[in-house]
């Protein structure tokens, strides 16, 4: 522990792993070691260091300034297993990487994401909100059902080319089951452990995280394998445009078998790609818009302020679209304060160092450890005083405009940052607007929901439901 910048004390073989526990999901643990240690500091994840990066300056000195030196990602060996080697964009690393993370983001570029025709496919899904919603006026609703579809659909327009219409809202729910990780079989505290410590599974009672992993194996070969098949029957290889993402992959890999390549864009490859895309999209945003229910309820005077606001500028039940995002800073600060508050990641994706570096003195070599702590920047209390208090306020300036925090780094920094952002804060600013706009949400007769995730025991809040009130037309 010499060579390493000093930290808490790991135990044998857990290393600092139960400190997530004390209390969940470890927001405080990591805060007082930030504040005992420094913004730099050695966490054991098992018998292995990492270091972990917690304030914005020290982000900016590395994983921002100093980028390549923390771009890798640390291998893991389940994920190899359950995947069939190293695929993907969010496990793979060095060149095969950046050409399929560049890939992604220029085909999600040219599908529109930024743009007006992603903005015209979310407001689909707006009014698809809407009319489920309007079904249940007065009756209590479960809104994450509501929105994970349409969540689901942006994304699986994006890579696929249609929607989960009513008449596909069983094959959704199916698929999503797969990724709903937070309930039932990934939710354990055994599993959580074996998420960083796989070997732990041999010696834990009940299955390991790779018998858990490969249960969903077939599901989800099924899924996008058959998406995948269709797409190669279906497409006309001789068009330039590309409907989606997986039709500009086929045309890419067409175009370099030719030239001999079979290796850089298989169709293993995509299946990954895809199943990455998918889940990362799915569960980031829909986790966020629970939270953002969750901290409505608990919070009705930010509601009432956010409905002053719409009123004042928008005044009608009319469409809300990104033109109008620069009139609206209390909802933009809204929706800052709900990413702050769900802040999603407490132990942020594990990276590793591409090269020899030395921070804080300390000489850290090739292949170490290294986390962008995000979670402990955005509970800061020097920066966001009573950071678990929900209060949109923070974002408002002297003037009423809305205030830029650098220290709002939901989408983490850096090379890795996150490659869907445009995409989220389109969905998250046409969601929250224009359903608010339309509704106000109070609590069924359960009352509001728990949103004190040390009580829940984790990032997820139990179930719950919330009735709605039409706030324009007739009622
Ligand atoms: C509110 C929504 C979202 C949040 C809060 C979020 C947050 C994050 C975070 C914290 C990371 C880790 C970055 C790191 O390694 O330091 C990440 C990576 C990633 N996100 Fe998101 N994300 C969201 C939505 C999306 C969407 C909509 C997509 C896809 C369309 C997406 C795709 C990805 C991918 C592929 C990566 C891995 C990038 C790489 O390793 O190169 N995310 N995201």
């Amino acid at each position: 522990r010499r060579n390493w910048p000093a930290g808490p004390t790991p135990l044998p073989l857990i290393g600092n792993l139960l400190s997530l526990r004390s209390p969940a999901p470890g927001y405080e643990a990591f805060a007082k070691w930030t504040k005992k240690y420094g913004d730099i500091y050695t966490f054991w994840l098992g018998t292995r260091p990492y270091i972990l990066v917690s304030s914005y300056e020290a982000l900016k000195e590395t994983f921002i300034k100093d980028g390549e030196t923390y771009a890798d990602k640390k291998p893991m060996a389940f994920q190899e297993a359950f995947r069939g080697g190293s695929y993907g964009v969010v496990e793979t690393n060095g060149p095969f990487w950046r050409e399929h993370r560049r890939f992604a983001i220029h085909q999600f570029r040219d599908f529109g994401v930024g743009k007006d025709r992603m903005e015209q496919r979310i407001m689909i899904e707006v009014e698809d909100i809407f009319r489920n919603c309007d079904k249940t006026l007065g009756d209590g609703v479960d809104l994450t059902d509501i929105f994970d579809r349409a969540i689901g659909n942006v994304i699986n327009q994006m890579l696929f080319g249609y929607r989960f219409d009513e008449t596909r809202a069983d094959e959704f729910r199916t698929i999503r089951a797969f990724f709903n990780f937070n309930s039932g079989e990934f939710a354990s505290f055994s599993m959580r452990v074996q998420f960083f410590l796989p070997w732990m599974g041999y010696i834990m009672p009940g299955p390991t995280i790779l018998d858990r992993f490969k249960k969903y194996q077939k599901g989800f070969t099924e899924f996008f394998g058959t998406q995948i098949a269709n797409h190669k029957n279906e497409i006309d290889f001789e068009l330039e445009d590309n409907s989606d993402y997986v039709e500009a992959y086929l045309k890419e890999q067409r175009k370099r078998e030719k030239e001999g390549d079979f290796e850089s864009f298989s169709t293993k490859q995509l299946s990954n790609m895809v199943l990455d895309l998918w889940f990362a999209a799915l569960m980031t945003t829909s986790n966020t818009m629970t939270w953002c229910f969750a901290y409505t309820l608990n919070y009705p005077d930010a509601q009432k302020k956010l409905h002053e606001e719409l009123d004042r500028v928008i005044g009608s039940d009319r469409q809300i679209t990104t033109a109008d995002k620069p009139n609206l800073p209390y909802t933009n600060a809204y929706i800052n304060e709900i990413q702050r508050t769900a802040n999603l990641v407490p132990l942020n994706l594990l990276h590793m160092t591409t090269k020899d570096t030395v921070l804080k003195g300390y000489h850290i070599p090739k292949g170490t450890g290294v986390v962008a702590q995000i979670s402990t920047v955005m509970y800061d209390d020097e920066v966001f005083p009573e950071p678990y208090v929900f209060n949109p306020d923070r974002f408002i300036d002297e003037e009423g405009k809305l205030k830029k925090v650098e220290q709002l780094v939901p989408f983490s920094v850096g090379k890795r940052q996150c490659l869907g952002e445009g995409l989220a804060k389109m969905e998250l600013f046409l969601f929250v607007a224009n359903f608010f706009n339309r509704y106000q949400i109070v609590p069924d007769a359960s009352g509001a929901p728990e949103i004190d995730k040390a009580k829940l025991g984790g990032m997820h809040t139990k179930e719950f439901r919330a009735i709605l009130k039409k706030r324009h037309g007739e009622l």
